[in-house]
C-alpha cells in the first residue's frame, strides 16, 4: 500500500529532517516494506537515500528559466527527488491553477520519468448537485492526463474533507473509487481529514490502495502508525 504525507507549508528544514528520520527509523525497526512518500516544503528539500520517497509538492513545467518564485527540474535533480504531487486542490483552489496549466506540468515531468501523484477531487457544491455531477466534475480533471502514464498514482480527494475532519462516508468512497479505477488502473489513494483513528478503516475499503495524509501527518508518531496499519493491511 502507499502512504504518502503531505507537509504543505508546514516544517522548517530542521524541523523536516528530523521528520524524516524519524519515519525511516521507524520503518526500519519496523520491517515495514510498504510505500512511503513524504513532500516536504520547498524550502525543505533535500537529498535522502533510505526507504522514505521524498518528493515536491510543486515545480513549474521548466528544467530552469525566468519564472520569479518558482522551481524546475534543476533544483529537483539537485536532491534527486523524483516524485511530485500534481494537481492539489490547494493548488487548484487557492493558487488558482488550471487544467491546462496542470496538463502542461503532468506532460513535462513525465517526460522526465517521475513518478506523479496526481490529484482529483470535488468541492461541496459540486458533492451536493448529485453523484453524475460530480463524477462529470471529476472527469474534467482527467482531460489530457496521460491515465496509463506507468508511473502514475491517483489521490481522490474531496476538496470539502481536506483539513475539515470531514469525509465522504465509507460507501461513498467505495463507490467513488470504483467510478475513477474505471479510468486508470492507476493506484489510487483516498486523502481528506485521514487521522489515526479512521486510517485503518479507510486503508481496508475496496479500491483504495493508500492514503495521502496532510494534517494529521504532521505528528510523525501518527504517519508512522498509519504506515503500521497499511503494513498488516497489506492487500
Ligand atoms: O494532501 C493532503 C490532503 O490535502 C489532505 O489534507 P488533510 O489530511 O489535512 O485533510
Amino acid at each position: 500500500m502507499i502512504i504518502a504525507a503531505n507537509l504543505k507549508t508546514n516544517l522548517t528544514r530542521e524541523k523536516t529532517a528530523k521528520y524524516i528520520a524519524e519515519v525511516e527509523s521507524f520503518l526500519s525497526k519496523n520491517s515495514i516494506s510498504e510505500e512511503v512518500f513524504v513532500f516536504p516544503a520547498t524550502s525543505s528539500l533535500n537529498s535522502h537515500s533510505g526507504a522514505v520517497v521524498v518528493g515536491a509538492q510543486n515545480a513549474y513545467p521548466t528544467t530552469n528559466g525566468a519564472f520569479t518564485g518558482e522551481i524546475g527540474y534543476e533544483q529537483l535533480e539537485e536532491f534527486g527527488i523524483k516524485t511530485i504531487l500534481i494537481g492539489h486542490s490547494e493548488r487548484r483552489h487557492i493558487i488558482g491553477e488550471t487544467q491546462e496549466e496542470l496538463v502542461k506540468k503532468f506532460n513535462f515531468y513525465k517526460e522526465l520519468g517521475f513518478k506523479i501523484i496526481y490529484c482529483v477531487g470535488e468541492p461541496l457544491e459540486i458533492r451536493e448537485a448529485g453523484f453524475d455531477s460530480m463524477m462529470e466534475y471529476i472527469s474534467a480533471q482527467y482531460e489530457g492526463i496521460d491515465a496509463l502514464y506507468e508511473n502514475l498514482i491517483v489521490a481522490y480527494e474531496p476538496v470539502w474533507a481536506i483539513g475539515t475532519g470531514l469525509t465522504p462516508t465509507n460507501e461513498d468512497i467505495v463507490a467513488i473509487h470504483a467510478e475513477l479505477k474505471k479510468k486508470s488502473s492507476a493506484p489510487l489513494l483516498y486523502g481528506g481529514s485521514v487521522k489515526v483513528t479512521n486510517a485503518a478503516e479507510v486503508l481496508a475499503l475496496d479500491g483504495v490502495d493508500g492514503v495521502l495524509v496532510g494534517s494529521a501527518a504532521l505528528y510523525a508518531e501518527h504517519f508512522c502508525t498509519m504506515c503500521e496499519y497499511a503494513q498488516s493491511l497489506s492487500k
